[in-house]
């Protein structure tokens, strides 16, 4: 049974509406020769190619946008955003999904119409939301809108510090600050008081702290305090942190309270513009680097402190439907055995880090800053490797880890697409 009646709402394409009759347990149909024979192409409206769609055996067919889509019908049952199937309250499912029917089908698909009749269940799209919603229409698009960088791009860039004050009592200022984070993976903020606890202050303005086994708000020198090279003198190599956590941090405060000495200076790369330049001269190696999980390791039994922590998984994490970069896990020091990769891959991969690193290490790619008290730094540890160069004298750095949930929460209520 086919509709091709017309409803007031489509006269505006963008706010047409189709509606999906699906046949269920509860509602036998007798329709399946006109479902057997209604594969071909149907338009909203005979002078329009704007919309189109096909049923198929085990699928709805839809081109919208510029947008072929494939819409399976349990995912459309699934996602019906009826009162009954959907708590617009609490923006939650009500459907069991596991009562769906896996062989359902729709008795029939209409377009628009103004007056269904209350037969079966009735599901109701937009066509804008199915094209948001889509497979086809998520693969196109990126999760988080990112520009990379080496020295002289982000130089170039003249991204502004942000001021204390503004961060603290403006959505403005919180908002500027989050986009140059967001776009950037790095972010300052001046004119901070240089003290443990206004940096807490101002963590707490976009994030939850996440609490680890350095405690809340760290506090270090060079005293060996931990068995940990941060707690030394030492040049650092560029790095990301607690890559022994299952879920690496997510964000990392630094803020230097005191420098009496010299050297020191921060060093930042942007490890996705490094995996960038992998992905443009060896897919392969990119690949690889996104595909064999490793371990990271630390162990630490300095004092009273003993710990063992051990995270699993690959270099480059990327999102499987669009291959967008969203974690790299990247520490020389504390990599641990490698006991996960067969010989044959071990040196393939061994390969592929290689051209990693040499990317990582180009000097072109390379920002040093030189931390100064007043002077706080955001750095997204999934992204941005950090490194420092050996010192002298008396250096105190205070910081914490943030949560990366609750950093993008903060940057998607400001209306920042995070
Ligand atoms: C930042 N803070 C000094 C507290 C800890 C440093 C942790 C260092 C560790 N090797 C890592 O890279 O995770
Ligand atoms: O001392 C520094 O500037 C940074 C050390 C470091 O890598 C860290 O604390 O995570
Ligand atoms: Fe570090």
């Amino acid at each position: 049974m086919w509709c091709r009646r017309l409803g007031s709402l489509c006269k505006v394409p963008c706010l047409l509406g189709g509606s999906i009759r699906h046949r269920s347990p509860w509602l036998p149909c007798d329709r399946r020769t006109v479902l057997a024979a209604a594969a071909r192409w149907r338009h909203t409206a005979p002078e329009s190619l704007k919309c189109a769609w096909q049923l198929h055996g085990d699928h709805l067919e839809l081109r919208y946008a510029n947008t072929l889509m494939r819409f399976d019908f349990v995912w459309l049952r699934d996602h019906c955003r009826s009162a009954s199937c959907y708590n617009a309250k609490t923006n939650q499912r009500s459907l069991d999904t596991a009562s769906v029917d896996l062989g359902i089908k729709p008795k029939a698909v209409l377009c628009s119409s103004s007056r269904v009749r209350p037969d079966g269940h009735v599901t109701r799209y937009g066509l804008e939301w199915l094209v948001k919603n889509s497979y086809e229409g998520q693969k196109q698009q990126v999760m988080h809108p990112r520009i990379l960088w080496n020295a002289e791009i982000y130089r170039q860039a003249q991204v502004p510090s942000v001021d204390c004050r503004s961060f603290l009592e403006t959505d403005e200022g919180l908002k500027e600050f989050l986009q140059n984070f967001l776009l950037y993976g790095i972010a300052f903020v001046e004119n901070v008081t240089p003290t443990k606890e206004d940096t807490e202050i101002l963590a707490e303005r976009i994030s939850l702290i996440r609490e680890t086994i350095y405690g809340r708000m760290w506090y270090f020198t060079s005293d060996f305090s931990r068995g940990d090279t941060a707690y030394t003198k030492l040049a650092l190599d560029r790095h990301t942190d607690t890559t022994y956590f299952q879920e690496p941090c997510g964000i990392q405060v630094f803020h230097c309270l005191k420098h009496e000495g010299t050297g020191g200076r921060t060093l930042l790369v942007d490890g996705f513009y490094a995996a960038e330049q992998v992905l443009q001269q060896a897919p392969d190696q990119f690949e690889l680097l996104s595909k064999v999980p490793l371990k990271h390791e630390y162990v630490e039994n300095v004092g009273d402190c003993h710990n063992h922590m051990i995270g699993v998984g690959p270099v480059l994490n990327v999102y499987p439907w669009n291959n967008e970069l969203y974690l790299i896990r990247y520490n020389n020091y504390d990599r641990a055995v490698i006991n996960t990769v067969p010989y044959d891959v071990v040196h393939r991969w061994y390969a592929a880090h290689r051209t990693l690193t040499a990317e990582l290490r180009r000097p072109e790619n390379e920002l040093w800053v030189k931390l100064k008290p007043g002077k706080a730094l955001f750095v997204d540890n999934w992204r941005v490797l950090h490194g420092r160069e050996a010192f002298t004298g008396y250096r105190q750095l205070c910081g914490c880890y943030l949560t990366r949930d609750d950093v993008l929460n903060t940057a998607r209520l400001l209306g920042l697409q995070a």
